[in-house]
């Protein structure tokens, strides 16, 4: 079953939300201005991108980690392509911080010349699937399938918003050299959430006392991201999130496709994306419990 087009956009080889884009507005984001300051938080839906989006906000803005700038996540970072709020991101203070899920090949130009830095992060791609699915009926912008196997066939050939992960990870880092580029794994943040805010905060030229990075460890919890509706998307108007269906941050750890699919689907998925995945740079984690 193809994906319809009453939910996604496929512009320039590649799926986007059909009614948060345009495609002349896909066009100009490759000559968007991009200051040196600039953070782009770069990831494939549903690779810990709003956990990531808070951790850079409370590292970088005060405001945010006391909050005395009471803002929901999606206006202190906002989406690259999906400018759903009309952030005026011209005017916007620098450090600018955006979010996108652009592959490589649509990303700004100046970007590929090294202005401004780029934070990459990934995740095991079966959990990414798996909270792909069950977000897809959060999502009043995604189409629901019940199915789960219509939506692992759309993910192994590509037909998800941002296309295929295998592209879009191969895209960002066999290009690593033409970018100030840091790859982070959400699995690696779930087991050891003060590394990766330590190494953002050394690619950032951030220092920070110890009493701030224990604050930013205890505000990205999962526990209390859920709990925030600034974080957990619950200001999101019902035509864009059903929470009656669930929330966004829905369970938060490593390993849970297991409950979702089955030994058949797993090993067809592997069939599909092992040979490549092997090729990849990166070592992925699929259980809570590896190493
Ligand atoms: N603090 C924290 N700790 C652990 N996990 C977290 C956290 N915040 C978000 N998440 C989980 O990230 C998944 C959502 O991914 P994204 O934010 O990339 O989604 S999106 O692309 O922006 O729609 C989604 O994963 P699943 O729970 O597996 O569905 C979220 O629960």
């Amino acid at each position: 079953m193809e994906p319809t087009d009453k939910y996604l956009l496929k512009h320039k080889g590649c799926y986007f939300v059909q009614e948060a884009i345009t495609p002349e507005y896909i066009d100009s984001l490759e000559d968007f201005e991009i200051r040196d300051s600039d953070i782009f938080l770069v990831t494939f839906p549903k690779s810990g991108t709003i956990w990531t989006q808070n951790i850079l906000s409370l590292i970088l803005h005060e405001g945010h980690r006391n909050g005395t700038e009471n803002m929901d996540l999606l206006d202190r970072v906002p989406w690259l392509e999906y400018n759903v709020r009309n952030v005026d991101y011209v005017n916007r203070p620098s450090p600018r911080l955006f979010a996108t899920h652009l592959p490589y090949y649509l990303a700004p130009k100046a970007l590929k010349i090294k202005r401004g830095k780029v934070i990459y992060v990934m995740r095991n791609p079966k959990d990414v699937l798996v909270s792909y699915y069950h977000f897809s009926k959060v999502s009043v912008k995604l189409e629901e399938v019940e199915d789960f196997e219509i939506i692992m066939e759309r993910f192994l050939a590509g037909k998800v918003v941002a296309n295929s992960w295998l592209d879009h990870i191969e895209g960002w880092s066999t290009q690593r050299d033409n970018l100030n580029i840091l790859f982070l794994m959400y699995e690696e943040m779930k087991k050891d959430l003060r590394s990766s805010i330590l190494k953002i905060c050394n690619f950032l030229g951030k220092s920070l006392n110890e009493n701030l990075v224990d604050d930013i460890i205890a505000k990205a919890s999962f526990d209390k991201m859920r709990a925030d509706p600034r974080t957990n998307a619950e200001n999101l108007p019902s035509d864009m999130l059903d929470h009656s269906k669930g929330r966004f941050l829905r369970k938060g750890t490593i390993g849970d496709w297991k409950n979702t699919m089955t030994v058949a689907q797993s090993e067809r998925f592997d069939s599909v994306f092992k040979e490549r995945m092997e090729k990849l740079p990166f070592k992925f984690c699929w259980d809570i419990n590896d190493e």
